[in-house]
């Protein structure tokens, strides 16, 4: 969220344009009931929500939610991994692109302090989340890439998973140019020349993370390859903001409201008319962005980001 854009100034959502904590649970309910069984929650940044613990409770309650996951930039985790923990969250993702802290200030608009992020992974590891606590590193050519050896070499031997993430063209203002991806395929061989790599089976059927173990039994390592290897056949993700828009893409122009549909006077306390919303939108969806990329690319055309037109940020709908 540029400074730039996002002063002090800026006029951000009123609590009432947000969704409360009972319309978010409504949503998820609906959502379970029609198959969904995980849920994350990301953001923005979602531990400066107030009182996350209680809809993480809420959220955990829900018949057929297997696994909740939250991703956070991590400077609030430390003071709040035990309240979590507690609510009943499953495990936690961490972004953390760098261990330098020129380049961590960098990445992160010179917000944020590296230790404290450190501290709250910490804090994660010792309280210990049931499904276990993971990092994200979105990987940017002659930004962080000559650092991911040594933040590799920090995490090697714990219980936690790094998964290299190549850099996507995620909304307007990223200036993302193709020539600062790293693939997964360059990011492997560098690495397996350091620490062999062997290959593991995916988890479960759509899995966006490639993973790999150290043959010296060093952990776990997973490779995201939204922008080399396309895995728009499989995507199963849909992306609700906190003003209740519905984004069935990572990389959508527009949502579809919810809010209108929760909050409608005509059907209060119905979910009829949210259930068929949720099933309408996701039966109708034909999301492919990141194999359309690929095609364009294949065919030597301008590049996406050329003809997207307003991609919603990312900031709005996460990861
Ligand atoms: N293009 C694209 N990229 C995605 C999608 N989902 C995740 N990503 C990328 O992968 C990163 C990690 O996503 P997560 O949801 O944290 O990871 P994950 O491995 O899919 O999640 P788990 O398997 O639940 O641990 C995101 O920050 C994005 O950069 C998707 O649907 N499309
Ligand atoms: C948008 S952040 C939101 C949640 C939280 N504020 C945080 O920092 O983790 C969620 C994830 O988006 C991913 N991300 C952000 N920009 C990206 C980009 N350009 N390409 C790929 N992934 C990106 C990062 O992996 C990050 O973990
Ligand atoms: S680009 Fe869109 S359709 Fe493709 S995997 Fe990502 S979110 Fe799904």
């Amino acid at each position: 969220m540029p400074d730039s854009i996002y002063h002090e100034g800026f006029s951000f959502l009123t609590p009432d344009e947000r969704l409360s904590f009972d319309e978010i649970e409504r949503v998820a309910r609906v959502a379970a009931e029609l198959g969904v069984t995980k849920l994350r929650l990301t953001g923005g940044e979602p531990l400066l929500r107030p009182n996350l613990p209680e809809l993480v409770a809420r959220l955990v309650r829900i018949p057929g939610i297997e696994d909740i996951a939250l991703t956070t930039n991590g400077m609030l985790l430390a003071r709040q991994a035990a309240a979590l923990r507690k609510a009943g969250l499953h495990r936690v993702t961490v972004s953390l692109d760098s261990l330098d802290p020129t380049v961590f200030a960098r990445m992160s608009g010179g917000r944020g302090d590296l230790q404290t992020v450190l501290d709250g992974i910490e804090a994660a590891r010792a309280i210990g989340f049931p499904h276990g606590v993971k990092i994200n590193t979105v990987v940017q050519r002659d930004v962080n890439d000559a650092g991911i050896p040594k933040l590799l070499a920090h995490f090697r031997h714990t219980d936690v998973i790094v998964r290299l993430i190549e850099y996507m063209d995620v909304g307007n203002r990223n200036g993302w140019d193709r020539a600062d991806v790293v693939t997964s395929r360059e990011m492997m061989t560098r690495i397996d020349a350091l620490w062999p790599l062997d290959p593991v089976s995916p988890a479960y059927r759509g899995e966006v993370a490639a993973r790999y173990r150290y043959v010296d039994g060093g952990g776990e390592i997973g490779f995201i390859s939204s922008v080399s290897a396309p895995f728009c056949g499989n995507c199963s993700r849909a992306r609700l903001s906190s003003d209740g828009q519905l984004f069935t893409c990572l990389f959508a122009t527009k949502g579809t409201d919810l809010r209108t549909v929760l909050r409608d006077a005509d059907h209060a306390g119905e979910d009829e008319p949210l259930r068929q919303a949720l099933a309408g939108i996701w039966h109708r969806r034909t999301d492919r962005y990141s194999e359309e990329r690929q095609e364009r690319r294949s065919r030597a055309e301008a590049s996406p980001e050329d003809k997207a037109g307003e991609k919603i940020e990312m900031h709005y709908i996460g990861g």
